[in-house]
């Protein structure tokens, strides 16, 4: 293994890896089976070079249906890679990728896999205050756009991004007038000889929903990532046949392997790229694509959930709805079957590793009312109390688990890393549950300080942070607060500077938004009030600020 890119577990590596005996014995279990991306799409572009492998409705040139077929992504990815390596973008770079869903994230993602540079995940609700830390934190030498996508324009942000991230020497822009920057049209050259990554050599940094001011950055593996792959699609039933729409943001954890695009592919089967969640978007897709399964948010299984009654469109070709992100409530989950006709499959996962499956063939209480269990008999996890103690089966303690996919720290973050792992190499999750007697887990909820709003991390301190720059404002707190839609949206308690002018909480708001941070993590309400309840010890404490009775 390549120490430098996979980031041993050595002073100077960019993040602990896996204790040599771990790893020999995931490989001898067959977890780890020296697959590359890269090479994988090699293989089945070889194998079934006609098969379509990404379907882009509105991706042709007159705005109309695109297909790629294996052969077809494999011939870009390696033209791509190509011109890539030409600008010098070489092993080991970082690459900021934030495209929508379309198939130029695959085309530039398997290039970047070729080459052995390592996309990092942005999400295209990403604004400056999140690409420009970005990329200056991971170095990045490209950044990846469309011109515009959403109403918004990306060149713009990049052309801000660039000013405060010197590292970054491209910005490639898909699809659209490039304007000042390089069209990533202009680039696909003859391919060259690349030398393989090792299989063990991180394929890309994905990011952490974190509970930090700064997000995390999250090192995968090919190996490790491609067990998630291969575990997740015997769970799943992913073949061939399976046909993945892709209504999430591609670059999410969720939608990218639970079984998501990548799972898909792995197989062998086709994803289609779904522009918009809204089932007047979606629902015509399923029927025309022949859909077999998906990936979607508790909120957005509540929509689908009421239209699909009222559809015109046939949706029997959906066998499977994954519902994960955030907690699905019992109610909702009982609503699946009887509305879309499909198995509903609660999925539990975290882009640090773990994820968890209800089985297809669990009973329906179980699918209704947990949120599954491990894809891994070699994922370990425990459930235990403040001091680390286990606790008794059936009760309710902190999530902490090791396995084969699931990262030993994050990139290069050794300080972090220190609380957020246990010696012994544990991932607190920060999330709180408790194990049924058939080894299901149900989320009671979290410790770690963020606010999931309709699967959407939030980590308090960030938008906090972002308050406390605007001059009116002495103190904020942000927690979560129950929503019938969203599941939970964020509220900020601000106590203002006395003699501060005054301040209305749109004003705040905008402030936060001007300061270019994503929409989603712009409090949805601001409340202010003159003193912060405290715990025993004189901590703000928010367990009461979110329960104000
Ligand atoms: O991050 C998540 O919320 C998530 C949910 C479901 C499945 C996953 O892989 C995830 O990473």
């Amino acid at each position: 293994m390549s120490t430098e890119a996979a980031g041993a577990d050595v002073p100077g590596g960019d993040a602990p890896t896996w204790p040599a005996e771990f790893a020999e014995r995931y490989r001898a279990a067959g977890h780890w089976r020296g697959e590359t991306f890269g090479a994988m799409l090699r293989e089945r572009a070889a194998a079934h070079p006609d098969r379509i492998a990404v379907v882009d409705p509105a991706g042709g040139a007159d705005g109309g249906r695109r297909t790629w077929t294996y052969g077809e992504l494999d011939r870009r990815a390696d033209r791509l890679a190509a011109g890539l390596s030409a600008r010098g973008i070489g092993r080991g770079d970082r690459v900021v990728v934030q495209l929508p869903n379309t198939a130029e994230f695959f085309e530039v993602v398997f290039a970047l896999f070729r080459i052995g540079a390592l996309p990092v995940f942005a999400l295209p609700a990403h604004r400056e205050s999140e690409i420009a830390y970005f990329c200056s934190f991971a170095e990045a030498v490209a950044y990846v756009i469309p011109a515009e996508h959403g109403g918004y324009d990306y060149r713009t942000l990049a052309a801000t991004v660039c000013a405060k991230a010197p590292t970054v020497r491209h910005v490639f822009v898909a699809g659209g007038d490039a304007g000042a920057f390089d069209s990533l049209a202009d680039l696909p050259a003859e391919p060259v000889a690349l030398s393989e990554p090792d299989p063990g050599d991180l394929a890309f940094l994905q990011l952490s929903g974190g509970s930090t001011g700064t997000p995390k950055l999250i090192p995968r593996t090919h190996d490790d990532y491609i067990y998630s792959l291969r575990g997740s699609n015997e769970l799943c039933r992913v073949t061939e046949d399976s046909v993945y729409l892709c209504v999430l943001p591609a670059a999410h954890n969720f939608p990218l392997s639970s079984p998501g695009t990548l799972g898909a592919l792995y197989a062998g089967g086709r994803v289609v790229l779904c522009p918009s969640p809204a089932p007047d978007v979606a629902f015509p897709l399923i029927e025309r694509e022949g859909v077999t399964l998906t990936g979607l948010v508790p909120p957005l299984a509540l929509v689908w959930t009421e239209a699909a009654p009222r559809t015109s469109f046939d949706l029997s070709s959906l066998d499977v709805l994954l519902v994960g992100g955030a907690k699905f409530s019992e109610e909702a989950a009982r609503r699946v079957r009887p509305a879309l006709g499909c198995t509903l499959q609660q999925v539990f996962g975290m882009a640090e590793g773990l994820v968890n499956y209800t089985r297809l063939d669990d009973p329906a209480e179980t699918i209704v009312t947990t949120q599954g269990r491990p894809i891994s008999p070699d994922d370990e996890i425990l459930v235990v109390d403040d001091e680390d103690r286990p606790v008794p089966v059936g009760a309710t303690g902190h999530l902490l688990t090791r396995g084969p996919y699931t990262i030993r720290g994050y990139w290069r973050a050794p300080e972090h890393n220190r609380r957020s792992f246990t010696e012994d190499g544990f991932y607190r999750t920060g999330d709180l549950v408790r194990l049924t007697a058939t080894g299901h887990l149900v989320v009671e909820g979290r410790a770690k300080d963020q606010i999931n709003r309709g699967g959407e991390k939030i980590a308090a301190e960030e938008v906090e942070n972002h308050l406390l720059a605007h001059p009116a404002v002495h103190d904020a707190n942000v927690v979560a607060e129950p929503d019938p839609y969203l599941g939970e949206r964020t509220c900020a308690y601000v106590i203002l500077r006395a003699g501060a002018e005054p301040v209305k909480p749109g004003a705040l708001k905008a402030f936060v938004r001007d300061r270019g941070l994503a929409a989603y993590k712009v409090p949805d309400r601001v409340v202010f009030t003159d003193a912060f309840p405290k715990t025993g010890v004189g901590k703000v404490s928010k367990k009461d600020l979110r329960s104000p009775a």
